[in-house]
């Protein structure tokens, strides 16, 4: 489970990221969260890995106050933890059953990742991987050759391969068209039903966001404006989340 209590997020510049965010995430759940841009959404699913600090109140996940990891205790947190990045965040001149497996050993050294030096185990945890998300033909092919959508699911099983509780994904289809954007995100739900990973998705699409998430939350400069399931947003939530904030 991850609790977040009464957390904050000042940026060193001032700018307040996120205000007084208060809610819990039970394990196996799907969430879109939406927003306007700058609303915040980045910064509220980055605090969930620590690639953002809290500056006030407790974030807690599986009865741990995350502030408080370090080193060895963080890396080993920041693997239940799977992040995906709308750019894939792969590296393109090596084959696609080498970017899933570097994921496993993540101290290896670039040399050692072209070169190969994998276990067997690695190996098939990674075409395991590759299998979820349709994409165990593609595994020798080089990274590079492959279309937006197979990219991002490589990005997906490459995450996947770490056997993360919780998956954050950062606009994942926002450079994808509508048909292949679907495809990722059928991916991201079969996952969600299969494996009862916990699903995290910022998502520019609302109609995307309404259409997989169980749970929307929706977020404007900053605070939660919406937390509630997807048979509650009305238009008229829809124009409180997208609406701009008195102080702005
Ligand atoms: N590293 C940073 N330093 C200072 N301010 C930042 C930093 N990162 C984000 N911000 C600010 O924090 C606020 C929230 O940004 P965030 O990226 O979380 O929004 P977002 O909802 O994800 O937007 P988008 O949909 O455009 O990605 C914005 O005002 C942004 O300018």
């Amino acid at each position: 489970m991850i609790k977040f209590e009464h957390v904050s997020k000042t940026y060193p510049n001032g700018v307040k990221g996120l205000q007084d965010i208060n809610l819990e995430i039970q394990d196996g759940e799907f969430i879109g969260i939406i927003g306007m841009s700058g609303a915040g959404k980045s910064t509220f699913i980055r605090t969930i890995n620590r690639l953002n600090d809290i500056t006030e109140g407790q974030l807690v996940v599986d009865g741990i106050e995350i502030s408080s990891l370090k080193g060895k205790a963080l890396r080993r947190y920041r693997r239940k933890v799977g992040m995906i990045f709308q750019s894939y965040n792969l590296v393109p001149r090596i084959s696609v059953i080498k970017n899933v497996m570097s994921s496993l050993v993540p101290d290896m050294s670039f040399g050692r990742v072209l070169f190969g030096a994998f276990s067997k185990e690695d190996k098939i945890k990674a075409l395991e991987s590759l299998d979820r998300v349709s994409m165990l033909d593609k595994a020798f092919i080089r990274t590079d050759q492959l279309s937006g959508g197979q990219q991002q699911r490589v990005s997906l099983a490459r995450t996947l391969a770490q056997n993360p509780k919780v998956l954050l994904a950062d606009e994942p289809v926002a450079a994808l068209d509508p048909v292949t954007a679907h495809e990722v995100m059928d991916d991201f739900k079969r996952i969600n039903e299969e494996l009862g990973q916990t699903v995290l998705i910022n998502i520019h699409h609302v109609d995307l966001a309404l259409e997989y998430s169980k749970r929307i939350i929706g977020i404007r400069s900053g605070k939660i404006v919406y937390d509630g399931p997807v048979a509650g947003i009305t238009q008229d939530v829809l124009d409180l989340i997208y609406s701009k904030d008195e102080a702005e």
